[in-house]
């Protein structure tokens, strides 16, 4: 009988280190993307951006600098150029915006909830793709959002800002997005309420492996948090920096920035 050798005690002929393709650990790449105003003002100048998966970036910067421009081009808020902005290697430009935006949930600064029960909003985002959430499906939200079961038929008017701003978040979460932006979350919330935020979107990280890109106006809590720290001056990102090495910075503006924000 031929004996074949022994394949584990091969030496091999060919060492080939496989690397990671960008898709399978950056869940947006944005190259070179440009905005200016009707007027012609430019806003962004060519923002290059690698968002990993399952990380939280925090996007700092000035007033002004582009940091909430650069968040809505993520969901098409509002519609970057062709070949700017891909999610998992796909051009954004090519999905149908409606499962992007499943896909990409968003919060914003102030939470606008619909009319109706806290469940009602809950229920909202799948109800339209004709899914009806069951009672058990709602309160496992309400209980990732850190709220609980009392909330489920409160209406929306008779809760506190952040209250609220976790019925927005559970709300995002019934449409079991895989990332989520974040534009300034807890800068109408007081300690408590910022910390609670802050509690869950973690926890989601952690436990969901969710992907998350936060425009805060607070160093502090973008160190608290986040992973990895995107300085955004002029329309540019200048600094792409661990959070605890903000102070490394050597962009003149950035640094100007942090040093009168801490
Ligand atoms: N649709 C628009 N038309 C004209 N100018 C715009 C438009 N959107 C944003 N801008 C301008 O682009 C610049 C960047 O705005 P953006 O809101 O992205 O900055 P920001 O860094 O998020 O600011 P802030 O920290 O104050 O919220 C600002 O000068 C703003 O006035």
């Amino acid at each position: 009988m031929e004996r074949f050798p022994d394949a584990e005690n091969q030496e091999p002929l060919l060492s080939v280190t496989v690397e990671p393709s960008p898709a399978e650990t950056t869940k947006f790449r944005v190259r070179n993307l440009t905005k200016s105003s009707d007027a012609g003002t430019p806003i962004l100048h060519g923002v290059n951006m690698d968002i990993p998966k399952g990380k939280i970036v925090g996007i700092i910067g000035p007033s002004g600098s582009g940091k909430s421009t650069v968040l809505r081009a993520l969901n098409r808020l509002w519609e970057p150029p062709s070949g700017t902005v891909f999610l998992d290697g796909r051009d954004i430009r090519d999905l149908d915006v409606l499962s992007l935006r499943r896909k990409v949930g968003m919060l914003f600064q102030l939470p606008a909830l619909f009319e109706g029960t806290v469940a009602d909003n809950i229920r909202f985002g799948p109800q339209l793709k004709g899914k009806k959430l069951s009672d058990e499906e709602v309160h496992r939200l309400l209980t990732l959002a850190d709220l609980d079961a009392s909330f489920y038929d409160k209406r929306g008017s008779d809760l506190s800002v952040g209250q609220a701003q976790r019925v927005a978040l559970a709300r995002t979460l019934a449409n079991e997005p895989e990332v989520l932006l974040l534009d300034e979350p807890t800068s109408a919330l007081d300690p408590i309420s910022t910390q609670n935020v802050e509690d869950v979107i973690m926890k989601l990280k952690k436990k969901q492996g969710l992907t998350v890109v936060m425009v805060s106006h607070s160093i502090k809590q973008i160190q608290r948090i986040a992973d990895v720290v995107c300085l955004l001056v002029d329309g540019d990102v200048v600094e792409v920096l661990e959070p605890d090495r903000l102070s490394e910075a050597k962009h003149p503006m950035a640094l100007r920035f942090l040093t009168l924000s801490s």
